[in-house]
C-alpha cells in the first residue's frame, strides 16, 4: 500500500485560487478550540503569561518615570522611590518567571494539541466507510498535507498569543505616549500604520508563494519517497532511475528557491525602507522630547517614558507583524487539517440503519451499474446475479472484467450508481456498513503485509482472538503456513519486518521477510480466523502460491467452504470448476452461468478459457 502522494494540479484539489483572508480567522478559531479541548489548563496559564508579559513593560516604564521625575525635581519621599524601584524589580522578576512558565505551558500545549490533532485526523479518516475518497488524488494530497500540518494548531495558537502580547504592549505604550503628547502619538501611529500594512501585504505575498509552490513541494515528497522506498528500490535500481528522479527533485527545489529568492529581494527593499522610516520617526521624536525637556515643557521622567514607549511600540509592532505573517502560512496549511477532519462520509449512512441478520436466503445483485468516477468508464453495466445461501460461487473472466470490483461492492466499499445489492432481501445501503463487514471474511487480491509479528498478522482477522494461540495455529494450518511459521526464529512471535522490532528484542535482532506466496498464505490464514462468518470471499487466493501449495490450500478451502456461502475469484480454471455455480463476467455483465459441466456443454467463453488453460498445461507437459 503506497502512502506516497501523487502530484496533481497547482493547489490542493488542483484549484488555482489562493486561499481567502477568512481562512486565517477560521484557522485561528479552530486552533484555539482544539487547544481548549486538548489542554484547557495550559492554555489558561499561557493567556495569563501573555497578560503579564504584555503589561509589565508598560507598568515598569511608568514606575521609572515616577523615579526619574522624583530624583530630578528633588521633591520626593525616599520610601516612595524605594517602593517604586522595588516595584520595577518585582516586575522584572515577574517577567522572567512568566517567560519560564510560558515556555513550560507552550510545551504542554504543543504535546497535547499535537496528539489530539493526530487522533482527530485519524478518527476522521476512519469515519470514511468507503474507498472512493481515499482514492481521489486531490483528497489524498489534502490528507498528506493535513498530516504534516497537525502541529499547525499549536503554532497558530502560539503565534496568536504572541501577537496578542505585542498588541497589548503596543496599545499600552501608545496610551502612555498619548498622555505625553497627542501629536507625538499621532506621528508614531502614522509611521507604524504603513509599516503594518506593508508587512501584512508581504505576509500575503509569502502565503501566495507558498500556495503557488505547494504543488512543487508535494512533488518533492513524491520523489523523495521513490528514492527512499524499499519497495520502489528494485525498479529504481534495475532501470537506473535514481539520478533521473534526483534531478527532477533538484529542478523542483530550484524552482521553489528561485521564486523565494525573487520575493525575498523585493521584500528586503520594502523592509529596509520601512526600517529607515521607523528609525527616522523615533529619532525625530526623541530629539523633540529632549528639546521639550530642555525648555521645561516635558519632565525628565516624560522623556524616559517617551524612550521606553518608542522602543516598545517598535518592538511590539515587529513582533505583531511577524506573528501575523506566521499565522497566515500556518493557517493555510492548517486549512487542510480542517478540511479532512470535517469531510463527510463517502458512503451515505442509512438514516435508520437496519441490523444485519445472519444470511439465510442469499445475496442478490439487480441491474448493478458501477463506475469509479463520474467521468470514468462503466465497469459494471446492469449486472444481475443471485448467490443463494450455502452456494459456492466461482467468478471468472478476463483481466479488467470487473471481478474485484464486484467483490468490493459486495463489501460495500462503494455503492453502485444504479441498481441494488441486497442481503436477504435488504438493500446494503440501509444496513450498517460496519456490521455488514463483520459478517464477511475476505482475502483481497492485494492483501496487506503488516510490519507486525506472524501471530499478529493472522490474529488481525479477528481482534478478539488476537492472542488465542490455538485459533492462530488452526488458521495457519488451514492456510498451510503453520510449519513455515513454527520454524521462524521466534515462531509466531517473529517480527515480519526489516524496519521494526518487538519492544523487548535487542536492536541487533533482525526481522524476517516472507516470500510473496507465504504472505499470501498468511493473508488466507487471517481470513480463515473469520471462517465462521456468513460469507467468505477469496479474490485470487492462489496468486503467488506454487502448484503444490495451491493444491493443498484448494483442498482445504473446498472442505471449509462446504455448506457455507462463498465466492471465489480465480484465473485458475482447475480451482474454479469445483464450485456449485460458476459465472463468467464480461462487458460488465454476467455472460454465462452454470456448473462446470453445463458451461462446458455450452461451449462458450468459459469452455474457451478452460480448454485454453488445459491445453497450455498439456503442451508444457509434452
Ligand atoms: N480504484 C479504482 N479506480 C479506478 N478504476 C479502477 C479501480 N480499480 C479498478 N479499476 C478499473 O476497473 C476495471 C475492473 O477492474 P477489476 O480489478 O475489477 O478487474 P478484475 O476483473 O478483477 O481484473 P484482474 O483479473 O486483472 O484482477 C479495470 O479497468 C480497472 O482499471
Amino acid at each position: 500500500m503506497s502512502t506516497k502522494p501523487k502530484p496533481t494540479g497547482p493547489g490542493p484539489d488542483g484549484s488555482e485560487s489562493a486561499p481567502r483572508r477568512s481562512d486565517l480567522l477560521r484557522g485561528l478559531t479552530a486552533a484555539f478550540a482544539l487547544a481548549l479541548r486538548a489542554c484547557p489548563g495550559a492554555l489558561a496559564t499561557r493567556v495569563a503569561t501573555v497578560v503579564v508579559a504584555g503589561a509589565a513593560p508598560i507598568a515598569a516604564s511608568w514606575l521609572l518615570k515616577y523615579v526619574v521625575d522624583g530624583l530630578t525635581s528633588g521633591d520626593f519621599r525616599v520610601a516612595d522611590l524605594t517602593w517604586a524601584a522595588a516595584g520595577i524589580g518585582l516586575l522584572t522578576v515577574a517577567l522572567a518567571a512568566g517567560a519560564a512558565v510560558s515556555s513550560y505551558a507552550d510545551g504542554r500545549i504543543r504535546r497535547a494539541t499535537g496528539t489530539r490533532a493526530q487522533s482527530e485526523l485519524l478518527e476522521a479518516v476512519n469515519r470514511l466507510s468507503g474507498l472512493s475518497r481515499l482514492e481521489q488524488p486531490a483528497f489524498h494530497d489534502r490528507l498528506q498535507l493535513a498530516i504534516q500540518s497537525a502541529q499547525g494548531a499549536e503554532r497558530l495558537v502560539g503565534a496568536a498569543l504572541q501577537g496578542a502580547q505585542g498588541l497589548l504592549t503596543m496599545t499600552g505604550f501608545l496610551g502612555s505616549l498619548l498622555l505625553i503628547s497627542p501629536v507625538l502619538t499621532l506621528i508614531v501611529v502614522a509611521a507604524a500604520v504603513p509599516a503594518l500594512f506593508a508587512q501584512l501585504a508581504n505576509s500575503r505575498h509569502r502565503a501566495d508563494l507558498f500556495w503557488r509552490t505547494s504543488n512543487l513541494a508535494r512533488r518533492q515528497i513524491f520523489y523523495r519517497g521513490l528514492l527512499t522506498d524499499s519497495q520502489a528500490a528494485k525498479e529504481i535500481r534495475l532501470y537506473g532511475l535514481g539520478p533521473y528522479f534526483a534531478r527532477r527533485l533538484r529542478e523542483d527545489l530550484d524552482g521553489i528557491n528561485g521564486q523565494e529568492e525573487r520575493l525575498d529581494r523585493r521584500l528586503v527593499r520594502h523592509e529596509s525602507a520601512l526600517a529607515v522610516l521607523g528609525a527616522a520617526v523615533s529619532t525625530g521624536a526623541l530629539v523633540w522630547g529632549v528639546h521639550q525637556a530642555a525648555t521645561h515643557a516635558l519632565s525628565a521622567g516624560d522623556v524616559s517614558l517617551l524612550v521606553a514607549a518608542l522602543a516598545g511600540v517598535q518592538t511590539s509592532l515587529i513582533s505583531l507583524v511577524g506573528c501575523i505573517a506566521q499565522s497566515h502560512q500556518t493557517a493555510l496549511l492548517f486549512d487542510h487539517f480542517l478540511y479532512v477532519t470535517q469531510v463527510t462520509d463517502d458512503l451515505p449512512a442509512p438514516v435508520a440503519p437496519v441490523a444485519v441478520p445472519a444470511l439465510r436466503r442469499g445475496i442478490e445483485l439487480r441491474d448493478v451499474w458501477f463506475r469509479y468516477t463520474d467521468d470514468g468508464p462503466w465497469i459494471l453495466r446492469g449486472l444481475d446475479l443471485t448467490i443463494p445461501y450455502g452456494t459456492s460461487l466461482a467468478v471468472v473472466g478476463l483481466n479488467g472484467a470487473g471481478k474485484s470490483t464486484l467483490v468490493k461492492l459486495l463489501c460495500r466499499l462503494y455503492d453502485p450508481q444504479r441498481g441494488s445489492i441486497s442481503w436477504d432481501g435488504t438493500d446494503l445501503r440501509v444496513l450498517s456498513a460496519e456490521e455488514l463487514r463483520r459478517r464477511i471474511s475476505v482475502v483481497f487480491q492485494d492483501p496487506m503485509e503488516y510490519d507486525l509479528t506472524a501471530g499478529e498478522n493472522i490474529g488481525l482477522g479477528d481482534l478478539d482472538a488476537l492472542h488465542d494461540q490455538e485459533r492462530l495455529r488452526a488458521a495457519a494450518t488451514d492456510a498451510d503456513i503453520h510449519t513455515a511459521l513454527a520454524r521462524l526464529p521466534q515462531g509466531y512471535d517473529t517480527m515480519l519486518s526489516r524496519m521494526f522490532f518487538p519492544d523487548d528484542t535487542e536492536e541487533s535482532a533482525t526481522g524476517v521477510q516472507l516470500s510473496g506466496g507465504q504472505w499470501q498464505r498468511l493473508a488466507l490464514a487471517r481470513a480463515l480466523m473469520r471462517s465462521g462468518r456468513d460469507l467468505m470471499i477469496l479474490d485470487e487466493p492462489g496468486t503467488g502460491l506454487d502448484a503444490v501449495a495451491e493444491r493443498h490450500v484448494h483442498d482445504r478451502l473446498t472442505t471449509l467452504r462446504q455448506g457455507a456461502t462463498s465466492i471465489l475469484v480465480s484465473h485458475r480454471m482447475g480451482t474454479a470448476r469445483a464450485a456449485d455455480l460458476i459465472v463468467v463476467i464480461a462487458d460488465g455483465t454476467v455472460q454465462e452461468r452454470g456448473s462446470h459441466e453445463e458451461l462446458m456443454a455450452l461451449d462458450g467463453a468459459y469452455a474457451e478459457l478452460f480448454t485454453t488453460q488445459a491445453e497450455g498445461y498439456e503442451e508444457t507437459v509434452r
